[in-house]
């Protein structure tokens, strides 16, 4: 088993064998690093990757191992020479990487490799020796002397764990490892040197296996078991039996360490990150790598305390002696991405995609001037879009690459400030996120605790790349979504980030993320539940397979589990007979990501390119994970959270031309499907929309249901309309407006329903105008900064305004069945006068009524063109105090409001059909104004409704009907009449 030095000393890779730590010229000596708890270890020193995993594998051979507390295990020992500690564990339930901790453990025994131990400093069980050095957070380095296995049974029936056990001994400080102490004579005197002549063989007793031949050492008190960790009874007696009691033997207890092992130069512990302190100012590729752990942590030259690194933008030490801020160094796209990629974009072939088990089908693909955008498809509806950029989309003042060079300097300058945050609750209180983010818009809180930005007070860029991210996602894959939820992820090298899915409670089907800088491999796989069965918490918080387990398309052996599923249903196989029958139909499937699910597609997306989650399954079946390969990549996911059914595919041709039209500005001219993408990256690419110079490049919203791609996100800032036109739905009323509670004094719960308006939608797409829910209302005043709005006033105010519209709508269509005739007609029937024409109506509607009856076709008079509401527009005027509208709007009804002026104005745009058959829109003026209040503290409302004299036949309409304004009161039958008294209403 043992080697000769030489092949030991050329084991060790000349990495290993650095010079000492310097900083600033200074030796650091005492202490060299200290921890307060695992996770500012593991988050320092990149060997500890995970905080459950203690140990620090390279080459398969144990170089460190990390102990907190008690985590030596229950079978562990620890005195001031030997530690035996648990390296791995296995129940026969569980599938583990036991294997893997077998062979690192036998290599690591066969080279003799030294292993540096760190001890936390809340180390409860720390032996005399150690408790005086235990501030150092360093215990020095150890051999390991054996590796065993005890068997033993588990709480429940049948369990056996299977502990893989390490015994190792002290073997001292040395003057050459970082973490040496000035001198340290009780540690070093503590170990006892073997002499020359002596082995380790010849200080036990020995026994041989019967199955494997080894002869190995007496472990316990009471008997010998094979510690040949190869050997299938490894652990067992010679019986075959595990022994019963397990007390170390004394003897095996006796510290002792080689002189070879004495001789072994160590490795040094923290190479890089000590040696390397931070360089700041070159921004050169080289010293941005040479940094590569300083996202990390980092130890304070001042008081060598290990620092978790939190903050994008600095480093600063608890103690107060040290700090640095360390903005990275701007980086090219050189730099970042690897030059090949680059070059694949510019030849515009595309970056590879990995797909495994044939999980997901190519489902389509189109090319556009600016991206080549492919479809994959996984078996329960759940699709990915890739998006591979062309070089059109990265040139220019507006491309990626401009995206990439802002993003770095307004994270370097703390506009859009980055940090590291807590994780949810799974992975324990101190664990944080593996990159820096920044959120906005909506609280995200499906994997970490961020606070976030709402959009308004975002920086512009953010606005509009979610406006582009909006247009790319109409373009692409037809959804109508308004984004109310951006996560921007910065990664520095190494960072990543973990497997997971998209699916808050309530979130929308559609995530869609855009990445600059550095590439990324993204990977998809089926939740771990759902490939191998649906678990569920049953009793007492055990998990067992849900009676629902869905089996999946695609998931593993999907027939003998729907067989087993069919029969346990018709009661033919107790939950426990189906359970463990499943376990056996499942258990030897190969995997290649153990005890999860095999991998089911991996894309490389590159600087520049999009990915869309989307299909109603994507979140619910599937996880997806991320890691950067470049020096830095910002990414942003935008979501949409809250509203239900926001997402709406896109039916009419007009909105679906509109879409067009915002996604062309985007992902350029579409190719033919059959157009060779080599071929068609010739043409001259198309115009990209500008990036906003700043926040006061807003636009005014567009009657446009697809928004511009790079108007920002909404501001209250620039809003001068007054509450009346803000609210209404017709008016501009933000498609996205939430449909949640969202004001945390909101005490009352609104109603979230919303009432279709008898208005037809002049857009092609056959429905009516819909009016906002009490909710989304609440939530539009609050945006609007009208955060002392009575919660309880706010039904009253939604059906004032439906009443309302509802109202200028009924005048409207008076107007248009009078004039879509023509001029001539509609003299003939003004001549009727008002009572005329509504008799006219009426006689109409009989003879409509009784064809009916008769099964006649309807008579092309008698159904006439029913006009559409194209688009509103909302034009107050200047007196239009917040205070008077809700006021009027039912929460204290006024007791005057004497001649007020109109407190709002509309425009309608409405469709007419000509007498020669053409549609044309014409233009309405509504005036709205309030008066007094009935007696019984209804509110009154007039509004003064005409066609708007854009052409000279609509001033003739005007005059012919009224020979002037004509006020229409819109309020109730009762009040109609009392004014009709009063002659008022004419
Ligand atoms: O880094 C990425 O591209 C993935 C980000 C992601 O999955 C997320 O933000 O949820
Ligand atoms: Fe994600």
């Amino acid at each position: 088993m043992a080697m000769s030095t030489q092949e030991m000393t050329s084991g060790q890779s000349a990495a290993e064998n650095h010079s000492l730590p310097q900083w600033s010229g200074k030796r650091v000596v005492h202490p060299p690093a200290t921890a307060k708890t695992r996770f500012d270890v593991i988050e320092t020193i990149r060997w500890f990757r995970q905080p459950q995993s203690g140990l620090y594998c390279k080459d398969m051979i144990i170089r460190g191992m990390l102990l907190v507390n008690d985590d030596f295990g229950g079978l562990g020992h620890f005195d001031d020479r030997v530690l035996i500690t648990r390296l791995a564990r296995r129940t026969n339930e569980s599938r583990s990487t036991l294997p893997a901790a077998i062979k690192a453990a036998s290599n690591t025994l066969q080279k003799q490799a030294m292993i540096g131990i760190l001890i936390s400093r809340d180390f409860q069980k720390l032996p005399v020796t150690f408790r005086d050095r235990e501030r150092y957070g360093v215990s020095g380095f150890w051999h390991l002397s054996h590796v065993f296995a005890v068997r033993s049974e588990g709480p429940k029936e049948g369990q056996v764990h299977t502990d893989l056990m390490a015994c190792l001994v002290y073997s001292g400080p040395r003057e050459t490892m970082w973490w040496n102490v000035a001198e340290d004579e009780t540690a070093t005197n503590a170990v006892k040197v073997l002499k020359e002549e002596e082995t380790f063989d010849k200080m036990f007793e020995k026994e041989e296996c019967s199955l494997c031949s080894e002869e190995s050492l007496t472990i316990f008190a009471e008997g010998w078991v094979c510690t040949n960790v190869v050997c299938s009874s490894l652990g067992r007696d010679q019986s075959g039996q595990v022994p019963k009691t397990k007390t170390y033997s004394q003897r095996f207890l006796q510290p002792w360490v080689s002189q070879e092992l004495m001789k072994k130069t160590p490795p040094p512990l923290l190479p890089d990150l000590l040696i390397q302190p931070p360089q700041l100012t070159d921004d050169s590729k080289k010293s941005f790598e040479t940094l590569r752990h300083f996202w990390r942590g980092w130890v304070c030259p001042a008081c060598a305390t290990l620092n978790r690194r939190l903050d994008y933008h600095q480093m600063v030490c608890p103690c107060g002696e040290f700090s640095a801020p360390s903005p990275p160094p701007n980086l090219t796209l050189g730099q970042v991405t690897p030059k090949e990629y680059l070059e694949l974009n510019a030849k515009n072939k595309l970056p590879p995609v990995t797909i495994k088990h044939n999980a997901a089908k190519l489902a389509e693909q189109e090319f556009t001037d600016n991206y080549a955008i492919y479809t994959w498809e996984f078996e329960a509806e759940a699709k990915v879009t890739a998006l591979y950029p062309r070089t059109a989309a990265h040139a220019g003042p507006n491309g990626n690459d401009k995206v990439f060079e802002e993003m770095q300097e307004k994270t370097r300058s703390g506009v859009i400030p980055m940090k590291r945050v807590p994780f949810g609750n799974s992975s324990g209180l101190d664990a944080t996120t593996r990159q820096f983010g920044a959120n906005f818009g909506r609280d995200y809180k499906a994997s970490m605790i961020m606070s976030t930005t709402p959009f308004e007070q975002a920086d512009p860029l953010i606005g509009q790349l979610v406006r582009r991210a909006e247009a790319v996602v109409l373009g692409t894959v037809g959804m109508n979504v308004s984004f109310n939820e951006a996560l921007l992820l910065a990664y520095l090298p190494e960072m990543y980030i973990g497997w997971h899915d998209d699916g808050e409670a309530d979130l929308g089907d559609t995530v869609i993320s855009h990445s600059v800088g550095g590439n990324c491999v993204m990977k998809f796989a089926m939740k771990g539940d759902y490939w191998w069965g649906k678990k569920e918490r049953g009793d007492k918080g055990k998990m067992t397979l849900a009676p629902d387990d869905p089996h999946l398309p695609g998931c593993v052996k999907r027939q003998e589990r729907r067989a087993l599923l069919d029969k346990y249903r018709k009661g033919e196989l107790t939950k426990e007979q189906y359970e463990t029958q499943l376990g056996d139909v499942v258990r030897d499937f190969k995997v290649s990501r153990s005890n999860i699910s095999p991998l089911l597609m991996s894309v490389v997306v590159p600087h520049g390119g999009y990915i869309i989650m989307h299909g109603k399954n994507m979140q619910k079946y599937y996880e997806h994970s991320a890691n950067s390969t470049g020096l830095m990549r910002f990414v942003m996911t935008m979501r949409h959270i809250g509203d239900k059914h926001q997402e709406q595919t896109l039916t009419s041709r007009r909105a679906a031309a509109e879409a067009r039209v915002a996604a062309e500005s985007v992902l350029g001219k579409r190719k033919e499907r059959s157009e060779c993408p080599m071929h068609t990256f010739a043409s001259p690419p198309s115009s990209f929309p500008p990036l906003p110079e700043s926040s006061a490049s807003q636009t005014q919203p567009s009657s446009c249901p697809a928004k511009s791609p790079n108007q920002p996100l909404p501001s209250h800032k620039d809003d001068t309309s007054s509450t009346l036109s803000k609210l209404n739905p017709l008016n501009y009323m933000p498609s996205n407006i939430s449909n949640n509670p969202e004001h945390s004094e909101q005490t009352i719960s609104l109603p979230l329903s919303r009432d279709t308006s008898s208005i037809p939608r002049g857009d092609g797409s056959n429905t009516k105008w819909e009016y906002p829910s009490p909710q989304q209302m609440y939530n539009a005043m609050l945006r609007k900064g009208y955060t002392d709005t009575p919660v309880d006033a706010v039904e009253s105010m939604v059906a004032v305004h439906n009443f309302l519209n509802e109202g200028a709508w009924e005048e409207i269509v008076t107007w248009e069945e009078i004039f879509q005739g023509g001029l001539k007609e509609a003299w003939r029937k003004c001549s009727l006068g008002e009572e005329g024409m509504r008799m006219e109506r009426l006689r109409q509607e009989v003879q409509r009524i009784r064809r009916e009856e008769l099964g006649l076709e309807a008579a092309n008079q008698e159904d006439p063109y029913k006009p559409e509401l194209v688009r509103f527009q909302g034009r107050p005027r200047d007196m239009t105090p917040k205070a008077g509208i809700l006021q009027a709007l039912g929460y204290v009804w006024p007791t005057k409001f004497g001649s007020e002026p109109p407190f709002d104005r509309h425009d309608w745009y409405v469709t007419r059909r000509t007498p020669s058959g053409t549609t044309r829109e014409v233009r309405y003026i509504i005036d709205y104004y309030s008066a007094d209040p009935e007696p019984t503290g209804e509110p009154v409302f007039y509004l003064d409704i005409r066609p708007a004299i854009d052409t000279p036949s609509a001033a003739v309409e005007r005059m012919m009907r009224w020979g002037g304004d004509v006020w229409h009161r819109a309020s109730g039958a009762v009040i109609r009449e009392q004014q009709k008294g009063n002659g008022a209403s004419s």
